[in-house]
C-alpha cells in the first residue's frame, strides 16, 4: 500500500504547488500564531480554492482553540479535516460540534505514550516537543521509531517529526507507519517551504 504523504505549513502558492506536484495526500495550514508557518483564515482562504479536484486534502491545525476560532476558519475555508493539539475529550467534542473529521496528536516519548483507544478519526503520533518548546508540533524532533513497533493502533495513524528526505525511508521501514507527516524537513528556513525538499520527500517516503 503506498505510503500517504502529508506535508504541513503551508503558507504560500509555491508550497501549495509543490505538494500538489509532489502527489501529496494532505496539505495542512497551521492556525497556531506562535508558528513560523502561521496563516489566517483569510490567508489560507486563496490556497485551498487553488487545491485540484483529486489533489491534496485540506487540514486544519489548531492548538488548544476556542469554538469561536474554530468556527471563523470553518466558515472561512473548506476544510477536509481538523488536526487538534488538545486532550482527546476536547477533540472528539470539536468533532461532533462541527461535524469534521478529526485527527489527534499525540507526543510521544515512551511506549505507555502510544494511545490504547480513539474517539476521533485518526492519530499523529510525534515526538514531545523539546523543553521550553514554543509549539506542541513543527519541532524537527524525532523520537525513537521502534517504539510503535508492534503497536496496535486503536485508528488509523501516520507518523510525524523530525522526518526528512534522508530519513523517511528508514521511520516507515521501522515504525510500520503507512503514512507520514512533515513540515521542518521540507523548508530551506523556518517557514519557507523547499519543492525540491518536498518532491525528494514524497518520493522517499514512497520508495520500497
Ligand atoms: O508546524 C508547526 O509550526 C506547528 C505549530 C503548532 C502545532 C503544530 C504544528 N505542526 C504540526 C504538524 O503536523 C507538523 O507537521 C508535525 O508536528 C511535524 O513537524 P516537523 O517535525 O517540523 O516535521
Amino acid at each position: 500500500m503506498t505510503v500517504k504523504v502529508k506535508i504541513c505549513g503551508i503558507r504560500d502558492e509555491v508550497g501549495l504547488d509543490a505538494a500538489c506536484a509532489a502527489g501529496a495526500d494532505w496539505v495542512g495550514f497551521v492556525f497556531f500564531s506562535r508558528s513560523p508557518r502561521h496563516v489566517t483564515a483569510l490567508q489560507a482562504a486563496p490556497l485551498v480554492r487553488r487545491l485540484p479536484p483529486g489533489g491534496p486534502r485540506a487540514i486544519g491545525l489548531f492548538v488548544r482553540p476556542t469554538d469561536d476560532e474554530i468556527r471563523h476558519v470553518l466558515d472561512t475555508i473548506a476544510l477536509d479535516g481538523v488536526q487538534i493539539y488538545d486532550t482527546p475529550a476536547r477533540a472528539a467534542a470539536i468533532r461532533a460540534r462541527f461535524g469534521v473529521p478529526a485527527w489527534l496528536a499525540a507526543g510521544i516519548a515512551t511506549r505507555a505514550d502510544l494511545p490504547q483507544s480513539c474517539t476521533v478519526d485518526g492519530l499523529v503520533i510525534e515526538s514531545r516537543p523539546p523543553a521550553g518548546a514554543q509549539r506542541p508540533g513543527g519541532n524537527a524532533q524525532v523520537f525513537d521509531w521502534s517504539l510503535t513497533e508492534g503497536w496496535q493502533a486503536p485508528a488509523p495513524w501516520m507518523l510525524a517529526g523530525g522526518l526528512r528526505p534522508d530519513n523517511v525511508c528508514e521511520a516507515v521501514a521501522r515504525s510500520g507507519a503507512r503514512a507520514v507527516d512533515v513540515s521542518s524537513g521540507v523548508e530551506t528556513a523556518p517557514g519557507i517551504k523547499s519543492p525540491a525538499l518536498i518532491r525528494e520527500f514524497v518520493r522517499a517516503a514512497r520508495s520500497p
